[in-house]
């Protein structure tokens, strides 16, 4: 997060008053309730301080033995009384304080998937979500905090000081000369927890990170017998979020010296001044337990009270963190502005595009080149060529740094996002899989496709041929992220939800790796049919699928380095020969379309 956007403490006013002001108003009703409970609960607090005069004044000075049983009704109805109102107030927070939780869950992650994917590089996606839920705990408990719990302890306060100054306004003022004291110290305090807080949540998240990258990364892990490494950078860094939690209780500890010899002085210095007044002044014994009933019950809240701002500038840091995020522009352009795209043709090309992650070389140099609608085109090269980076450009998952793309004769930076994505179907390295039936997942291409459409999808992606074999067919339960399915199933579906979409464009990017020879065949077959009228752009390391390509463009370490036809790279590209391990001598006859069918066949 931006130095920037730290914001000191004179700025944490207005953000506090934001995370309420944004809120709790939808809550408000059920927060209403909890308020009341809070009033009933402060004034029976008070009012057991308030009766202590009698109860003491009629036992002991007037021996009325019958006013007794008045006082200790009383003293049970207050006791229902508070006993409820905690209950109701127990019961509403805890309900509002949940409903915010979520909210706000909600509104992060509905933010971070609206975010460039610039983003998401180089961060692990468990650290994002440990972040989302920790900071709507800490909003919730920021909100909780300042309009219940400390709603509650200042109206008990108020009540309880009012007892005091009726029965002793001398003393009351001695009392409250105290606090100044107390509060100078404590902000002190508060200043060094803020700080220390800082990196809590950041180290919690890393924690997280660690452990689910070793969790998803458990078969590598077994098999190279690196469980004690994972072990050590797993306790390596619990041991200094440990260490960074000692730190902060050790400092917010000191509140509680301070707070208790605060108290003790008072109630010290206040029985000196009571003998004096019970016995030199006629002060009754009643007034006096009064006063010091209210602040006993006085010091609780009044402890809570003075470490509400330690608490309130701990959780803080998170909602800063919170709103950084939320606060985070969407995309560069909103998914529905620029201009519309209708009837596209599928033509794309790429005029001396330039593109960096933000490393020391750059992904891609001034890269041009033209794709003819309908035209099946092979990309390849070398490992970290650039290749995935052409594709996340045409999507718009990221934006040039220079140069233009166009679909069609249109700039993709002109066109509505929306659109862009409407027009291409990619089946990515990574698949994706949502968790639910197959059919559901190939659904997702094209929300309002009917069965028979997701059948032939799946019959093209030749999910049928293993779908077939299952109890429930297309119906069938993928599991979380497409557990249930093997990695070449997995990609079938993938391909049959890319190919349901419709789109005159399709991008498969390293789509058929985990496939079988035969599978992948098909799968291509169909996707290179002449017949099968969409622009075919595939990222391929197979020289099969590559040499039935019209066109194969070969780039190299983020330059378009040759173009042509199989035969005319195997002939004249080294790099090409050197990919693909061929001799210059291999006998290099057959025709793009040719191959395709005899290679396909
Ligand atoms: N998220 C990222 N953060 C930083 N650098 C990246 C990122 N993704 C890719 N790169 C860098 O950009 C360059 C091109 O990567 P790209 O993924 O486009 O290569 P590729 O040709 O698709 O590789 P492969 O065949 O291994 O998938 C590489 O040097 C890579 O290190």
């Amino acid at each position: 997060m931006s130095a920037k956007r730290r914001i000191s403490a004179a700025l944490a006013y207005p953000l506090v008053k934001r995370l309420i002001l944004e809120n709790l108003p939808p809550h408000i009703k059920l927060y209403l309730a909890g308020l009341l409970c809070t009033i009933a609960g402060a004034a029976a607090t008070s009012g057991f301080a308030w009766i202590m005069r009698d109860m003491i004044n009629s036992i002991y000075i007037d021996r009325n033995a019958a006013a007794v049983w008045g006082i200790s009704a009383a003293i049970i109805g207050l006791s229902a009384v508070k006993g409820i109102a905690a209950y109701g107030q127990t019961i509403t927070t805890g309900n509002v304080r949940r409903a915010i939780v979520s909210d706000l869950q909600h509104r992060q992650f509905s933010r971070l998937m609206r975010l460039d994917i610039g983003h998401f590089v180089n961060q692990h996606p468990a650290k994002f979500i440990s972040k989302i839920m920790f900071n709507a705990r800490a909003g919730a408990s920021v909100i909780i905090t300042l309009t219940s719990n400390t709603a509650s302890d200042v109206l008990t306060l108020v009540g309880l000081a009012s007892v005091m100054v009726v029965q002793d306004p001398t003393m009351s003022l001695v009392s409250a000369a105290a606090l100044p004291v107390i509060f100078l110290s404590v902000s002190t305090i508060t200043r060094k927890i803020k700080s220390l807080a800082r990196g809590e949540t950041e180290l919690a998240a890393q924690v997280q990170s660690i452990g689910t990258e070793a969790i998803d990364g458990i078969r590598t892990i077994k098999s190279f017998q690196l469980e004690d490494k994972a072990i050590a950078s797993f306790a390596k860094a619990v041991r200094k979020m440990e260490r960074r939690g000692v730190q902060i209780n050790r400092t917010s500890a000191l509140m509680s010296p301070l707070m208790e010899t605060g108290g003790g002085f008072i109630i010290g210095l206040f029985l000196i001044y009571a003998s004096w007044q019970t016995l030199g002044n006629g002060k009754t014994p009643g007034e006096f337990m009064a006063f010091i009933t209210a602040f006993l019950l006085a010091y609780e809240p009044a402890k809570r009270l003075a470490r509400v701002n330690v608490d309130i500038q701990k959780l803080m840091v998170a909602v800063e963190q919170m709103y950084d995020l939320i606060d985070t522009p969407e995309q560069r352009q909103l998914a529905t502005a620029g201009e519309r795209l209708t009837g596209v043709e599928g033509g794309i090309r790429f005029e001396d595009v330039a593109f960096s992650y933000g490393g020391n070389s750059p992904a891609l140099h001034g890269v041009s080149f033209e794709v003819r609608p309908r035209e099946k085109l092979a990309i390849v090269g070398r490992s970290g060529a650039g290749k995935t980076t052409i594709v996340n450009l045409i999507l718009r998952l990221m934006e040039p740094d220079r140069g233009r793309i166009f679909i069609d004769d249109k700039d993709i930076a002109k066109i509505s996002l929306a659109d862009v994505r409407d027009n291409i179907a990619l089946v990515s390295q990574d698949i994706f899989l949502f968790e639910g039936s197959i059919r559901d997942n190939i659904r997702d291409g094209r929300p309002n496709a009917t069965d028979q459409e997701i059948d032939s999808a799946a019959e093209l992606a030749r999910v049928t041929s293993f779908a077939s074999n299952l109890e429930s067919g297309l119906d069938t339960l993928v599991g979380p992220g497409g557990a249930n399915l093997s990695g070449g199933q997995k990609q079938r579906v993938a391909i049959a939800r890319a190919l349901l979409k419709d789109a005159p464009v399709i991008v498969y990017d390293e789509a058929t790796s985990a496939l079988d020879g035969e599978n992948e065949r098909a799968v291509m077959e169909a996707a290179f049919d002449d017949a099968f009228q969409r622009t075919v752009i595939c990222i391929a390391h197979r020289l099969s699928t590559i040499k039935a390509a019209d066109r194969i463009l070969v780039f190299d370490a983020g330059i378009l380095a040759d173009s042509g036809t199989h035969e005319e790279l195997a002939r004249r590209s080294e790099i090409y020969r050197s990919i693909f391990h061929l001799e210059t001598s291999a006998p290099l006859v057959e025709s793009g379309k040719k191959l395709r069918q005899s290679v396909l066949r």
